[in-house]
């Protein structure tokens, strides 16, 4: 069991985490999600719609992205024993740029995109 009851904000370093609910009998350790990041925008703000939480089940599973920014809340009683892992594909082939799953990175994009939309409007508006 690991020394602490409460796991701080990070990303995995993983493609994708499965993290087993094991058991035991336990109040709290509730996961929160804040949405996926790059390495570029890992601490970047978190919009609403980004905010996430999922409560432990003993017998069930979550998987989620590893570069989905996430942390437990602290267990408060009782004892949560969970299996987590880490998965990628095989090291040399491990993925780096993330930015196609980013929040971030796609919401910039769709700016970027309603810009040049917008000003393509103006110029037609204009001419
Ligand atoms: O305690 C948990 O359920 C999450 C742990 C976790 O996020 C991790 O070990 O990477
Ligand atoms: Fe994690």
């Amino acid at each position: 069991m690991l020394p602490f009851s409460w796991v701080g904000f990070h990303v995995d370093d993983s493609e994708v985490t499965l993290n087993v609910c094991l058991g035991k009998e336990f109040f709290g350790g509730e996961l929160y999600f804040r949405g996926v990041r790059c390495d570029k925008h890992v601490n970047t703000g978190t919009h609403q719609e980004e905010v996430g939480y999922y409560s432990h089940i003993p017998g069930r599973a979550v998987l989620h992205r590893g570069r989905h920014r996430h942390g437990a809340r602290a267990t408060t009683s009782g004892e949560r024993l969970n299996l987590i892992m880490w998965c990628r594909r095989e090291l040399k082939r491990y993925q780096t740029d993330f930015s196609s799953w980013c929040g971030e990175c796609l919401r910039r994009k769709k700016e970027r995109q309603h810009r040049a939309v917008a000003a393509t409007k103006m110029v037609y508006t204009i001419s």
